[in-house]
């Protein structure tokens, strides 16, 4: 459960969020909204490389705002990047592994783990592959098994979808909407692909000029009229 309570962040003169209110209680909750509406934004505030002016943002109970990066990171905060962060010389598996350096896990099951996270995103035949041999789409799934070791609470993905073709984006659809069943963890997926937010996010929460333009069922808010007008260019 993510609570964020008038969170303001300013870059100089303009809010790119602004007095946001919002409870997201979902497995799979989207972020959407129109080109500068300040989804990146809000999710530098939740990972912690953005401070914001005011307001407050907790995660499962626990005040994430006062913990440093690293410290979220091992809260079991995860984040996938528009560009991947993958190293390129590492094989798969041991970009997986690497996580593990920096987060709680229980002692020796780290095979098991990067097993099974792995297995999970169809990375598993390809895990002696180096970085930079990898297509476009497993650079994404690696985001994601990266994200899946380590007993993670939340994982914040930054467009996902982005370039996928038709049949990738449907195999990462069952990824994300499988990866609270998975390992228990709530999904944040900001991307622009609709059609991928309709089918894996329960609720929605649209941002417009960094402010709150709907909430709610996902279904609901893509049929709200506002949200078309903002989002979407449709009356
Ligand atoms: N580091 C920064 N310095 C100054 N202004 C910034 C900075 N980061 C974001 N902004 C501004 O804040 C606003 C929100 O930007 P943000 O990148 O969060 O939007 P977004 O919804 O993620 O957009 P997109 O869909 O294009 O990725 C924009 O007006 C942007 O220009």
């Amino acid at each position: 459960m993510i609570r964020i309570s008038d969170l303001t962040v300013a870059f100089g003169g303009v809010k790119a969020i602004d007095a946001l209110t919002a409870e997201l209680d979902a497995p799979v909750c989207g972020l959407i909204g129109p080109n500068g509406a300040g989804k990146t934004t809000l999710v530098n505030v939740l990972s912690g490389l953005v401070l914001p002016r005011s307001g407050t943002v907790a995660v499962d109970g626990a005040d994430l705002l006062g913990l440093k990066p690293i410290e979220r990171v091992r809260f079991g905060l995860r984040r996938s990047f528009q560009t991947e962060q993958v190293v390129e010389d590492l094989s798969v598996w041991d970009n997986v592994r690497a996580l593990l350096d920096h987060v709680p896990h229980a002692r020796g099951d780290a095979v098991a783990q990067v097993t099974r996270a792995l297995a999970y995103t169809g990375l598993l035949d390809a895990a002696t592959v180096l970085g930079h041999r990898l297509n476009l789409f497993q650079r994404r799934m690696l985001e994601i098994a990266k994200s899946l070791v380590g007993a993670p609470k939340l994982l914040l993905l930054d467009e996902p979808g982005a370039g996928l073709t038709e049949q990738e984006a449907g195999a990462l659809r069952r990824v994300i909407g499988s990866v609270h069943a998975f390992c228990g963890a709530q999904v944040l997926l900001i991307d622009h692909d609709v059609d991928l937010i309709a089918a894996t996010c329960t609720q929605t929460l649209v941002l417009d000029f960094g402010r709150r333009l709907a909430l709610g069922p996902t279904r609901e808010v893509l049929d709200d009229p506002a949200v078309r007008k903002a989002y979407l260019g449709t009356e």
